[in-house]
């Protein structure tokens, strides 16, 4: 039994072996093993009765695990991208909090072994992903329509199983920082991820919010990568797509805000596929009991992986995106019962059960995208989880 864990503020645990759910982080990384229970409610669009039953039933986890004797529990796991769906939480039998770097540098790099394809298929195809992105660029013309991210999944048979743990080492080391997830979702079914966008972390007063919206794919040649990254930095059509998730941020935050503070212009980021426009946004709580998970669900979906207006956003999708999101474009974390937590962004990710791979990426549509950048642009995403599957990115794309 591994709570609580007294180890975390001495450092002195080790590498994190095979977890049942694990999530990293250069604040704190967790991994869990077991369920001790559940909850499937639906998180539940904001102001509605159902919101407030997900609520109580989180804070009923806490207490059914108190009473077993679980001093710090913690609720981990992932909400769909789609708040009606069943939430993906549980409280671990057993958990710890470790250090990221402690589990980097045990470590040891290896290039993925190629992986056979048998089938591998984009759904929507090259075609129909344009015509939707064409689709979406004639909307903003005719309705209140900003933005809107649309998204593909590529749908891959191997020859062989892969192991989860080898395909999570991997990027790891690609990226060691990243928010990286496994989380069980059903029967042998896995979501693992590399993720670069923290959506919220809470801890006491102190929130962290770090939206990234407007990308470019990083390039070999380092004179050409940087003029990619400077090139985005001022692009007035990225500019524009990104300011559009901040400022929807901006008025969420703000309420709940004793003060906010966000940056006029965005940062540049990379990740080793993506280069990012990047905002940190810092502010303090008006009420400290208010839960990282609560406010992770205030924000979520952010118009960085819906768009805007969030109801107009997800109704095109509903209209053009031909395959259930599940929990791509929604958000995974930990929430303690203080209500300190860590959620990010549910992308750079896919599903893996066996031999049936299903990998995930979107990009932000805005009046002035151009439908042949934007499916490249899925593709250089899909880039982060395809090397570390050992897939040819020219077989796959
Ligand atoms: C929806 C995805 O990325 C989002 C996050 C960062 C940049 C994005 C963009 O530039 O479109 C997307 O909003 C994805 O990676 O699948």
């Amino acid at each position: 039994m591994l709570f609580p864990n007294p180890d975390f503020e001495s450092g002195r645990l080790s590498v994190p072996d095979s977890a049942d759910f694990l999530f990293t982080s250069s604040y704190r990384s967790l991994r869990g093993k077991g369920v001790f229970t559940e909850i499937n409610q639906p998180v539940a669009p904001d102001s509605s009765d159902r919101r407030k039953l997900f609520l109580d039933s989180v804070q009923l986890a806490f207490s059914k695990a108190k009473d077993r004797g679980i001093q710090n529990p913690v609720v981990v796991g992932a909400v769909p991208f789609d708040l009606t769906q069943p939430s993906r939480l549980f409280i671990p039998l057993e958990c710890e909090f470790f250090y990221r770097s402690d589990m980097v540098s045990s470590l040891v790099s290896q290039s993925a072994c190629a992986s056979r394809v048998e089938r591998i298929q984009s759904v929507p195809d090259e075609w129909r992903f344009k015509q939707s992105v064409a689709q979406a660029i004639a909307n903003f013309q005719h309705s209140e329509l900003q933005k809107a991210v649309l998204s593909r999944v590529l749908n891959i048979e191997l020859a062989e199983q892969v192991s989860v743990d080898e395909i999570l080492s991997r990027l790891i080391i690609q990226n060691p920082a990243g928010y990286h997830f496994r989380i069980p979702i059903q029967g042998t079914q896995e979501l693992i991820g590399s993720s670069p966008e923290l959506l919220i972390r809470k801890i006491g007063v102190e929130l962290v919010s770090n939206p990234l919206a407007g990308s470019a794919k990083r390039q070999n040649n380092a004179d050409l990568d940087r003029a990619v990254g400077e090139s985005l930095l001022t692009s007035s059509k990225d500019s524009y797509e990104h300011r559009v998730v901040v400022d929807e941020i901006r008025q969420v935050l703000t309420p709940y805000c004793e003060t906010l503070s966000i940056p006029s212009t965005p940062d540049l980021i990379s990740t080793p596929a993506m280069w990012h426009l990047s905002t940190l946004i810092n502010g303090q709580l008006k009420n400290p009991k208010m839960s990282a998970l609560e406010l992770a669900c205030q924000l979520h979906p952010t118009p960085a992986v819906c768009g805007f207006p969030t109801k107009d956003a997800r109704n095109l999708i509903r209209l053009v995106e031909s395959f259930d999101r599940g929990l791509f474009t929604g958000m995974v974390g930990w929430c303690d019962a203080e209500g300190n937590g860590e959620w990010v962004v549910t992308i750079r990710c896919g599903t893996v059960s066996g031999n049936q791979i299903q990998l995930f990426a979107g990009a932000g549509i805005v009046k002035d995208s151009c439908p042949e950048s934007e499916w490249l642009e899925t593709g250089a995403k899909l880039g982060t989880m395809l090397k570390a599957l050992g897939i040819e990115q020219q077989e796959a794309l």
